[in-house]
């Protein structure tokens, strides 16, 4: 069976934990380190998985070590954990955004199989979306587990021009957040023009469900769909012309390259280590 040991416990990696656990790893195989005394005893009451203050410990044995700290974080432990990972050589998983498969190496070893990969928060009910990317020294059967481990909390893409991962982080890590910048807007929109918000809100919500249900579910592209909603010179029309007046796929093309610069830089700044 499998060792899979996390070096960071926070948002992500419960996700990853809850999701590997649903779909049949045992908690036995898991473990964590993780340095917040109270983040360690939450992960050992809602997942019975073995915690550790020590990175060393909960690598020691792993088979595959997730790396679920922030970027920042990486020169901290790549320190610790050089000798470990040199010894036994594990499939090595990093889900930090930015920090490049060549800075991974260099820090923890290039003899190592690494995957780069980024998955995004709804992972935690089960709906996330992964993009996945490997170097070459990972096995055909290292990319399985790598996958398995994804595919626990949504859809995984293997993703080959690492120069992409960015991107990936751009539209799918940080997506959600502009979804919810977007009910927020919405549901701002509604209340300003007299409407409860609470009502505003559960409208606002259910609709940005169904029309992503809509999209999984119709497999019609996005421009179809829309272009139902939208009745000649009716309400939706109105709308989506003032949004093109605004410019609106140029704002979101803007947003998607500032994510994907904020990755480059995040990485760059660690070149120096
Ligand atoms: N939050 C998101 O939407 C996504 C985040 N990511 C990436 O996942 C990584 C983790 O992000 P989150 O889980 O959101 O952050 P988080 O802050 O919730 O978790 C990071 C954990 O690492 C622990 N930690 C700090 N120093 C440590 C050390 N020296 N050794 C071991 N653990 C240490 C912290 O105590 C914390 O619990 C980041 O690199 C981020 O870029 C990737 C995809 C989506
Ligand atoms: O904002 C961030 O840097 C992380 C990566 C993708 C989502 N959250």
């Amino acid at each position: 069976m499998t060792h899979i040991a996390f070096i960071g416990g926070g948002n992500m990696a419960r996700s990853l934990i809850g999701g590997l656990l649903k779909t049949g790893t045992p908690a036995a195989n898991l473990r964590v380190a993780e340095p917040l005394a109270q983040a360690r005893e939450s992960l050992g009451r809602d997942f019975s998985v073995a915690t550790f203050d020590d990175n060393r410990l909960a690598a020691a044995d792993a088979d595959v070590l997730v790396l679920a700290v922030k970027p920042q974080v990486m020169p901290a432990i790549h320190h610790e954990l050089r000798d470990t990972l040199q010894r036994k050589r594990p499939l090595l998983i990093s889900i930090a955004a930015g920090v490049r498969i060549d800075q991974l190496e260099r820090w923890f070893g290039n003899l190592l199989p690494i995957v780069r990969c980024m998955p995004n928060t709804p992972a935690l009910i089960g709906a996330g979306a992964t993009g996945l990317c490997a170097n070459l020294r990972v096995t055909p059967q290292q990319r399985e587990q790598a996958q398995h481990i994804l595919d626990a909390v949504g859809i995984t893409r293997w993703i080959e021009d690492e120069a992409l991962m960015d991107t990936v982080t751009a539209l799918s890590g940080s997506g959600p957040a502009y979804f919810f910048a977007f009910v927020e807007a919405l549901e701002n929109a509604a209340v300003a023009q007299g409407m409860p918000r609470e009502t505003a809100r559960i409208l606002a919500t259910q609709t940005c469900l169904g029309a992503g249900r809509m999209l999984v579910e119709s497999n019609e592209a996005p421009a179809t769909l829309r272009q139902r909603v939208t009745s000649p010179n009716g309400t939706t029309q109105a709308a989506l012309e003032s949004f093109s007046a605004d410019q609106f796929p140029r704002i979101v093309a803007r947003a998607v390259g500032a994510a994907t610069r904020r990755g480059e830089e995040l990485a760059a700044a660690l070149d120096k280590d």
